[in-house]
C-alpha cells in the first residue's frame, strides 16, 4: 500500500466515554501480551488510555514500558522476533487487524524518541517532511509555523528556518522532533523518555510543553523519572519486573495512596 492511501483506521468511530469519570477512552489494550522469540516481555495487559490527557508509564528497567508503548502504533512490527497476542484498539479498532495500514496508523499516532533525532535537513524541511509525504502540501509554510508554535519553538527559530535542525541545542532538537510529530495532525503522541537526554532547563521546557499538548492531543509517555510522571501526568501505569502491569489509575492516587504494596514499595524507593 502506498504512503498516501486513505488510512484504513476509521477515525469516525466514537471512542467510549466512561460515565463515572467522564474520561473518553481512545486507546484500549485487552489482554495484550508481547513476546520476543520465546521470552515474554509483556504479560497480558488491559488498560484504557483516556483522550486528551497525559498517561505516564513508569517502572524499573526492562519491565516492558517501551514494549507496551510500541504496540500502540505498531512500532514492534519493525522487530523481527516480536510477536503480539491479545488486542490493542485505537478508537475501537484493533490496530493489529490485517486491514490496518501501519503507516496510516502512525500518522494518527505519532512518536517521539529518547534521543532527539532530527533529519539532516533544514528546520523547515524537518517539520514539512510528514506533510509532504501525506500530500498535505497546501501552504506548507503556514503549517510549519503552526507546528513550531505548538511545539513552543517558533520564537527561537523563526529567523533561521533554513538552517540545519542538527545545529539546534538538544532541547530545541527535541522540540523540533515534537513539531515534526504533530505537523501531520495526529490524535495521539507517544513519547519514549523524551527528556532523559536533556539538561534540567530543557527538561522543564519539554514537561511544560507536554502539559500544553494534552489540551489537543492524547499523550502517552514512558519515563524513568517518577517525579516527572507525578508532575505532568493525569494517569499513571506502573509496570513491574516481568512485564506486569501492577496498577493503573489517577496519578495522585498512585503516588499518594496506591492499592498495591509492590507499587508503594517501588514509588517510595524500596526497590527498583
Ligand atoms: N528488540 C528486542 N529483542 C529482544 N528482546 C527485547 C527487545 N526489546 C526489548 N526486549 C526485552 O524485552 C524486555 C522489556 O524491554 P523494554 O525495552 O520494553 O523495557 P523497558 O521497561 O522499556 O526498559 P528500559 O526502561 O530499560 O528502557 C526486556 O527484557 C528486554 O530485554
Amino acid at each position: 500500500m502506498s504512503d498516501t492511501d486513505t488510512p484504513s483506521i476509521d477515525t469516525s468511530i466514537d471512542a467510549e466515554t466512561d460515565r463515572a469519570t467522564g474520561d473518553t477512552t481512545v486507546v484500549e489494550s485487552d489482554e495484550l501480551a508481547v513476546y520476543y522469540g520465546d521470552e515474554q516481555a509483556l504479560q497480558p495487559t488491559s488498560m484504557e488510555i483516556p483522550e486528551k490527557q497525559v498517561t505516564a508509564i513508569i517502572g524499573p528497567s526492562g519491565c516492558g514500558k517501551s514494549t507496551y508503548l510500541r504496540c500502540i502504533n505498531r512500532m514492534n512490527d519493525l522487530i523481527d522476533v516480536a510477536r503480539v497476542e491479545g488486542e490493542i484498539r485505537f478508537k475501537g479498532k484493533n490496530v493489529y487487524d490485517e486491514d490496518v495500514d501501519p503507516v496510516a496508523l502512525r500518522r494518527k499516532i505519532g512518536m517521539v524518541f529518547q534521543k532527539p533525532n532530527p533529519f539532516p535537513k533544514s528546520i523547515r524541511d524537518n517539520v514539512a517532511y510528514g506533510l509532504k509525504i501525506q500530500g498535505k502540501d497546501d501552504d506548507v509554510d503556514a503549517q510549519v509555523e503552526q507546528a513550531l508554535k505548538r511545539a513552543a519553538l517558533w520564537d527561537e527559530v523563526k529567523d533561521k528556518l533554513d538552517t540545519s535542525g542538527l545545529d539546534l541545542s538538544g532541547g530545541q532538537q527535541q522540540r523540533l522532533c515534537i513539531a515534526r510529530a504533530i505537523a501531520p495532525d495526529p490524535e495521539v503522541i507517544l513519547m519514549d523518555e523524551p527528556a532523559s537526554a536533556l539538561d534540567p532547563v530543557a527538561t522543564s521546557q519539554i514537561e511544560d510543553l507536554i502539559e500544553e499538548l494534552s489540551r489537543d492531543y492524547t499523550v502517552v509517555i514512558v519515563t524513568h523519572n517518577m517525579q516527572q510522571a507525578a508532575r505532568i501526568s493525569d494517569k499513571t501505569a506502573v509496570f513491574l519486573t516481568g512485564g506486569e502491569l501492577v496498577e493503573f489509575g489517577n496519578t495522585n492516587t498512585i503516588f499518594e495512596n496506591p492499592e498495591n504494596q509492590r507499587v508503594e514499595d517501588y514509588i517510595t524507593g524500596k526497590f527498583g
